[in-house]
């Protein structure tokens, strides 16, 4: 990378030689013809003398500078051996940009893009670009050669020589004049791996938190879920001015399943009704699994009494059909409570027990019915 020309004190060495040697040629001339112009013997071996003298004392000093010269190229020559083996040995990779051509790559930003340096050196950022991010690209070099960033990390993509695509992170620094042209230099890291961690850790997040706020039988929220966002449901409709209404579903005798059906039978009966209440869900409810043979109906911006009729449609769809078990198909039957907000209490936790209180009434007349809190029981029309 260095320039043995750069040395600042060789040029001034030369220029003294060449401007010696024009005096030791005119003192020569005059020498020869001091004769011609009647000079004696001994003004020409005086003159001969000195001038010797002086040549000899101007070629002491050329040679000490010769030498100085000599070994400051040494040290130089050093230092830059220095400066590739540690180039040579860097964990992230190293480029100088000039003209849109690489000038420099170590060994390690080969590596990273799959060239070998000879290779890299005849590409320019443009040849690693994939073509979609080839605008931005350009941008970000053309807003670096106009001085607008003093440090920039920069995250894109690169095209390896066997085509494929690695994300890489890019730092660079307002860029140098090397000969009178800006030169960019950045460091470089595939991040590829990391990014492909990252992601996979995300998706791990995501899914533990879906899978926590989830029941894992049935698919429905849980109690957590709705413990998040009973307060803001109501909180909205308050805002809004609008009712919230609470279907709790309760599956009748269903100890009874279980112990006719076995527990997988049992698992069966709670996977219909959820799937029923799902079918029959707007996409603004809330349809949680509230216990374990309990089931919440959280309705926004719903009237008390479609709420109702809501829960007595599903009461009624539960009892006329049969849950595909084995040979021998599961009936059943559910008790509903029916409660709304602001009408029949004044907060998330207050509406459930509502809901509660009236399903409880729904059990004790009966069973396979449908109960609005606050009011008496009405008998089932089956
Ligand atoms: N198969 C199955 N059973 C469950 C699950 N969770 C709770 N149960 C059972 O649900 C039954 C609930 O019984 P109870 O609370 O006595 O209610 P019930 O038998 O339905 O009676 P009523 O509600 O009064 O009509 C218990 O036998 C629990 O073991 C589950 O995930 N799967």
């Amino acid at each position: 990378m260095t320039d043995p020309n750069a040395n600042p004190s060789l040029p001034a060495l030369q220029a003294e030689i060449a401007r010696l040697n024009k005096v030791v040629q005119v003192l020569m001339d005059r020498v020869e013809h001091s004769g011609d112009l009647g000079n004696s013997y001994f003004d020409q071996v005086q003159a001969t003398v000195m001038l010797e003298d002086l040549v000899r004392r101007r070629t002491q000093e050329l040679e000490a500078a010769l030498a100085e010269n000599r070994a400051i190229n040494r040290a130089l020559s050093e230092a830059e051996q220095k400066f590739h083996c540690v180039l040579d040995q860097s964990l992230v990779g190293i480029s100088m940009t000039i003209d849109q051509r690489f000038h420099y790559a170590n060994p390690k930003f080969a590596e990273i893009l799959g060239y070998s340096v000879e290779e890299i050196l005849k590409l320019g950022p443009a040849d690693i670009t994939p073509a979609e991010d080839l605008p931005q690209v350009l941008d970000v070099i053309r807003r670096a050669l106009n001085g607008e960033f003093q440090q920039l990390t920069f995250t894109t993509r690169a095209v390896r020589k066997d085509g494929r695509i690695i994300n890489v992170e890019m730092s660079g620094k307002a860029p140098l004049d090397i000969g009178g042209r800006p030169a960019l230099i950045a460091v470089w890291a595939d991040i590829t791996e990391r990014l492909g961690a990252e992601r996979e850790i995300e998706a791990l997040q995501t899914r533990l938190r879906d899978q926590a706020l989830h029941d894992a039988l049935t698919g429905l929220y849980n109690r957590l879920f709705l413990a998040e966002n009973l307060d803001r449901t109501i909180a909205l409709a308050a805002r809004h001015g609008y009712p919230v209404s609470a279907v709790i579903a309760d599956l009748d005798f269903f100890k009874s399943v279980n112990d006719r059906y076995g527990h997988p039978g049992g698992d069966a009966a709670l996977k219909h009704l959820a799937d029923l209440m799902r079918q029959h869900a707007r996409s603004s409810d809330i349809i949680c699994r509230y216990g374990g043979e309990e089931f919440l109906l959280l309705m926004p911006d719903t009237p008390v009494e479609v709420a109702r009729e809501r829960a007595e449609y599903l009461r009624q769809c539960l009892a006329e059909q049969r849950v595909a078990w084995k040979s021998t198909p599961i009936a059943l039957t559910a008790s509903f409570g029916v409660a709304s907000y602001p009408e029949d209490a004044q907060s998330g936790g207050e509406l459930i027990e509502a809901a509660d209180s009236a399903l409880y009434s729904s059990k004790a007349n009966g069973r396979n019915r449908v109960t609005r809190f606050g009011q008496s029981w009405e008998p089932a029309p089956i």
